[in-house]
C-alpha cells in the first residue's frame, strides 16, 4: 500500500512530510513524496493578507488531493484554514511540539523585556499587533520566505532578531539561535501552531485513512485542536487575522482552551479563558468566540477587515 504524501518543497514542509514517513514506516506502510509549489511560496513580494488571507499555503495541495493525484496532503496545521471543502477533511493531527513564539537573534544579549530598543521581522498581523501591545518600544520590519531566507536576511542586517514559532526552528535545527521563549499566556499562538496536520479528500479508500490516522493520530493534539479551530471558524477569522488561541490538554479530564483578537495597533487586547472536558472541543472553541464577539470583537473584526 504505497501511500503518495503531497507537501510543499521548503525544507520545513519537507521536513513534516519526512516526519510522517517515518510514522507510517514504524507500521509498516511505505510512501513517496510529492513536492508541490503553492501561491504562497512564489509570491513573496507582499504581505500574506495581499496575496489572499485564505489557503495561500495549501490550495494547491488541495486541488492534487480532489484530482486523486496524492493520497494524503501534508501541512502545519496553522496554515490550514478553519473550514475546508466539504469533499475534504482532516484525518489526523501529530502530536504537538511546544506552541511558543520564539525571539531568535546572533545577539544573546536581546530579549523583548530588556527595555532596549530594536528591529524584529515579521510578516505575521498578530506578532507585529502582539509586540505593539506587550512591547510598544520595539519596531517591526515586514520580512517574508521560508526559514532559510529570513535567517539570511538576519545576517544581512534587514533586522536585529526574528519572531517565529519554537516549532519550525526546532524542527530545522537553529534552537543555538534562540535568545527567548515568549510567555504563552501573553504571546498566544495562532491557531494550530506546533502541530502537523494530515489531510484527504472523501474519495480516500478507508482502510488506508484508517491505518494512517492510527500510525500519525494523536487524541490530545486532536482535541486541543479542534477547539482552537471550532474558535477560528465561529470568528471567520482568515490567517491574516491577528487572532490568536491555545488550547491545553490538563489530562484526561479537561482542556483549557484561552484565546482572543488583538487590534492591528495593539491598543485593544480582547482575550477570554474557557474550561470543558475533552469531548465538549467545539462547544468551548464556539463559546471563545461567541465571548469575544460579545466584548467588542465584532466591532474590531470589521475594523481589522477594513484595513487588510
Ligand atoms: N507559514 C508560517 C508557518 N507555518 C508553520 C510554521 C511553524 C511550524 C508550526 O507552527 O508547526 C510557520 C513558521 C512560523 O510561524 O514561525
Amino acid at each position: 500500500m504505497q501511500i503518495r504524501i503531497g507537501t510543499r518543497s521548503s525544507r520545513l514542509a519537507v521536513w513534516q512530510a519526512e516526519h510522517i514517513q517515518t510514522l507510517l514506516q514504524a507500521g509498516g506502510l511505505t510512501s513517496e513524496l510529492v513536492l508541490i509549489e503553492t501561491k504562497g511560496d512564489q509570491v513573496l513580494d507582499r504581505s500574506l493578507s495581499k496575496i489572499g488571507s485564505k489557503g495561500v499555503f495549501t490550495q494547491e495541495l488541495e486541488d492534487q488531493l480532489r484530482a486523486g493525484s496524492i493520497d494524503i496532503a501534508v501541512h502545519s496545521a496553522k496554515d490550514l484554514p478553519s473550514t475546508l471543502p466539504a469533499e475534504l477533511a482532516i484525518i489526523a493531527f501529530t502530536e504537538r511540539e511546544p506552541a511558543n513564539d520564539v525571539l531568535i537573534s546572533r545577539d544573546p544579549t536581546l530579549s523583548l523585556a530588556g527595555g532596549k530598543a530594536f528591529v524584529i521581522g515579521t510578516s505575521s498581523t498578530r506578532r507585529v499587533a502582539m509586540l505593539k501591545h506587550y512591547c510598544p518600544h520595539l519596531s517591526t520590519v515586514d520580512m517574508r520566505g521560508n526559514l532559510q531566507t529570513r535567517l539570511r536576511k538576519l545576517d544581512e542586517g534587514h533586522c536585529d532578531a526574528l519572531l517565529l514559532a519554537y516549532a519550525g526552528v526546532h524542527r530545522m535545527g537553529y534552537d543555538d539561535l534562540i535568545v527567548q521563549r515568549l510567555p504563552l499566556d501573553e504571546f498566544t499562538p495562532a491557531v494550530g501552531q506546533g502541530s502537523i496536520a494530515i489531510e484527504a479528500a472523501e474519495s480516500l479508500v478507508v482502510d488506508k485513512l484508517a491505518a494512517i490516522r492510527k500510525l500519525t493520530n494523536h487524541e490530545p493534539t486532536e482535541a486541543c485542536l479542534l477547539a482552537e479551530r471550532a474558535f477560528l471558524a465561529r470568528l471567520e477569522g482568515g490567517c491574516s487575522i491577528p487572532s490568536f488561541a491555545l488550547a491545553q490538554w490538563n489530562n484526561a479530564e479537561t482542556i483549557r482552551l484561552s484565546g482572543g483578537l488583538v487590534s492591528l495597533d495593539g491598543s485593544q487586547l480582547l482575550r477570554e479563558t474557557f474550561v470543558g472536558g475533552p469531548h465538549e472541543a467545539l462547544a468551548l472553541g464556539h463559546a471563545l468566540a461567541e465571548s469575544i464577539l460579545a466584548r467588542g470583537g465584532d466591532e474590531l473584526l470589521e475594523q481589522i477587515r477594513q484595513y487588510l
